[in-house]
């Protein structure tokens, strides 16, 4: 898999550039909204189990927090870098304005591999990485949630420092937690969920059927285990999946739930039964009519985008397409529904987990996936509209659509004076 050859913040300014220039920005407005408004670099020290002390470097960049506290996820990898932070924060930014919802752009990561780290050290780095930004972490200032690599137990030991720190606890100051402390029905699924509704109504535009397309789902994690199984469902043909062991592929058909249980027990997808080993390269390039992309950034490039079959992709993933592909696949006639859009859902009910934890009043799973629902739908329904009106592909749609909702609430603020 090819990862890092593009600077993911390049890609990130280069379409807000696109946008700006479409929108007719002024030069004022457009250097506020290029650039981060804060980032934090902070090395820490955290004791391994063997004793030694190791050094570990994180990041917390603020894009812009003129609709709201500064909401994103923290990721944990090693090759997590601050430009590749500087761009999923900025993403942050036009995927909440997108969907409407009252949040700045942020976004975290520490450079290390949790699949090297026992619970133990995971735990203490947690905890430490947590105390190192929490001068810009709060309720009504910056938000994190999970992103790759983390998960409601990394979120349950942020939480519980922060609130240590103010001696009383503070739900509303981290999204994604475990129910038993504040966290939301439904936000486990919603990215998925939300990247469900979204397929359902790109293969309506399309005048597709849900039983006659065929699915590859690229990354076997929270988000792309869960859209697999959420498609399957749906009546669509799942015939590739993956994970960091590579992929599999079955033009038949995998039976979804035998892979998620292969997945659980195994910690891989690798071996599979009933299904064929392929690269994780060869599974972007399998014939389908849905790619769903729900890894990391940059994989699909200027090197692989003129073999990708499918007719439709939708970006579950941040920043998979590189400005390169884009160019290329709408080009050939390839339908992208944008990460800002697609993958919004995870976002959107860490916003309805904020609203709970603040009013101390839970909502039933199913008025969350309702509210869900509708807010994903009219999200879609607004970015389609806005991008024939404009004459452009999805993407420029939904950045025409958040980068003006943006400059408003920054301009109306009178931001420069
Ligand atoms: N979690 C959320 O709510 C949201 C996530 N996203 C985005 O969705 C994407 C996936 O996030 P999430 O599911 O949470 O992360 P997870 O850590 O849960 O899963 C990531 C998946 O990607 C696989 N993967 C990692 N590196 C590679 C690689 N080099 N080649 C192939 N597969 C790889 C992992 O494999 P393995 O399991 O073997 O390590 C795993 O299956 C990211 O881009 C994230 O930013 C977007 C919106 C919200
Ligand atoms: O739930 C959140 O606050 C943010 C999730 C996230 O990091 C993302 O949408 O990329």
């Amino acid at each position: 898999m090819t990862t890092h050859v593009v600077n993911p913040y390049d890609v990130a300014v280069a379409q807000f550039d696109e946008a700006a220039e479409r929108l007719g920005l002024s030069q004022a407005m457009r250097a506020i909204l290029r650039k981060p408004k804060r980032e934090l670099t902070v090395n820490f020290p955290v004791r391994m189990d063997d004793g030694r002390v190791e050094m570990f470097t994180g990041y917390r960049v603020q894009h812009n927090i003129n609709r709201g506290p500064a909401k994103g996820g923290i990721r944990f990898s090693p090759e997590v870098s601050l430009d590749e932070v500087r761009a999923l924060a900025m993403w942050m930014t036009w995927k909440c304005a997108v969907v409407g919802i009252p949040f700045g752009g942020a976004k975290g990561g520490v450079l290390c591999d949790p699949h090297y780290m026992s619970p133990g050290e995971l735990e203490r780095l947690s905890r430490r990485y947590t105390t190192e930004i929490s001068v810009l972490l709060g309720p009504n200032s910056d938000i994190p949630a999970p992103d790759m690599n983390t998960n409601p137990q990394v979120m349950a030991w942020m939480m519980d420092t922060y609130s240590m720190h103010q001696g009383y606890s503070v739900p509303a100051v981290i999204t994604g937690k475990p129910l038993a402390i504040g966290g939301s029905e439904g936000r486990l699924e919603a990215t998925a969920r939300g990247v469900r509704v979204i397929t359902r109504e790109a293969i309506r535009m399309l005048d597709m059927l849900p039983e006659s397309c065929s699915v590859v789902v690229q990354g076997f994690g929270n988000v792309g285990s869960i859209t697999a199984r959420l498609l399957h469902e749906m009546g669509c043909k799942v015939v590739g999946l993956s994970d960091i062991s590579g992929g599999v592929y079955n033009p038949e058909g995998i039976d979804v739930p035998l892979a998620l249980r292969y997945s659980k027990e195994h910690g891989q997808l690798y071996g599979l039964p009933g299904a064929q080993m392929i690269t994780n390269q060869a599974l972007l390039e399998l014939p389908c009519d849905i790619l769903v992309p729900a890894a990391l950034e940059n994989q699909l490039t200027g090197e692989n985008a003129g073999r990708v079959k499918a007719r439709l992709i939708i970006e579950a993933a941040n920043g998979p397409t590189t400005l390169e592909a884009d160019r290329i696949l709408n080009q050939r006639g390839v339908t992208i529904v944008p990460d800002i859009l697609a993958n919004a859902g995870g976002v959107t009910v860490s916003y309805f987990e904020w609203v709970q934890d603040l009013q101390h009043l839970f909502w039933t799973e199913q008025e969350i996936n309702q509210r869900l629902e509708e807010i994903m739908t009219r999200s879609f329904v607004a970015v389609r509209e806005k991008a024939q009106e404009q004459a452009t592909n999805l993407r420029m749609g939904a950045y025409l659509l958040a980068v003006a909702r943006v400059a408003e609430a920054t301009e109306i603020r009178g931001v420069y004076p």
